[in-house]
């Protein structure tokens, strides 16, 4: 998969490109992420890309010249690298705090693009003619304000990375399975067998996967319902899921 990321702060981006999952992913050539950055498409001496906002007020407004550049250039690249470059399949993305609100679904659903191109905004935000023109989506990670759209950027960027066909692999972990969708985690333990006095929970230590399942499972209904009742009430379970949720109901009874 392409990601464009269109940013005067490039160098943020090595967070995701050099470490864990999402850097192996690069070095593994399953996806590429390249960094745009705006002032290369400036033509005056000071490389400008921020000017007074007109109207007043503080702060400064990213100009829509260098970004639009910026944004045509990561479209013939996205072309080059093998995507179609439309908005059905390699969508301009902004980071913003007035966008849709990132969820795992939105990600899952993200994950059958092409390729993306981010526009990350810094200072008061951008110019709302190159907004009107070139974005087709705007996402946010939620009601909080931040310095600019790089951190939120990479955030979408490694939930989708992680999502897509065999990244996770054989280090594949259980959230990848259906059962997790649209429930919390279970706890996870691993050694030494007592720490703090505590020891880990014996069905753990039993080797009977079934019941392990079963347990975990169960944990991830209990965490759900007590720590997040807006998700349980959201939840649809599968056929499957239905069926061991009938089971922990009579185990609950007797
Ligand atoms: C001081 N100003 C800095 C720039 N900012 C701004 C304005 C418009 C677009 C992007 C930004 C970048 N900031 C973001 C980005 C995303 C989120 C999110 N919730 O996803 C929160 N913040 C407005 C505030």
């Amino acid at each position: 998969m392409y990601f464009a990321v269109i940013s005067i702060f490039p160098e943020m981006f090595a967070t995701i490109r050099e470490f864990g999952i999402t850097g192996r992913a690069v070095t593994q050539e399953q996806v590429t992420i390249e960094c745009i950055n705006p002032r290369d498409y400036t033509t005056d001496n000071y490389r400008r890309i921020d000017e007074r906002p007109y109207g007043g007020g503080p702060g400064m407004v990213m100009m829509a010249e260098p970004l639009s550049k910026a944004i045509e250039d990561a479209r013939l690249r996205a072309k080059e690298y093998g995507c179609r470059v439309d908005s059905e399949h390699c969508p301009v993305i902004y980071m913003s705090p007035q966008g849709q609100t990132l969820s795992e679904s939105s990600v899952v659903g993200m994950t059958y693009y092409d390729g993306m191109i981010l526009l990350c905004g810094r200072y008061e935000g951008i110019d709302e003619r190159l907004l009107s023109q070139y974005v087709d989506m705007e996402v946010s990670l939620g009601d909080y304000v931040l310095t600019g759209g790089e951190l939120p950027a990479m955030v979408l960027m490694d939930s989708v990375i992680r999502r897509l066909p065999d990244i996770m692999g054989d280090d594949k972990s259980a959230e990848q399975d259906s059962f997790v969708d649209g429930l919390l985690d279970c706890p996870h333990y691993t050694k030494p067998h007592e720490f703090a006095g505590m020891a880990v929970p014996e069905v753990l230590l039993s080797g009977h996967h079934a019941n392990i399942a079963k347990w975990r499972f169960a944990q991830q209904v209990s965490r759900t319902q007590t720590r997040r009742p807006d998700l349980w009430q959201a939840f649809t379970p599968t056929v499957e899921q239905a069926k061991w949720l009938e089971a922990l109901a009579k185990a609950d009874k007797k």
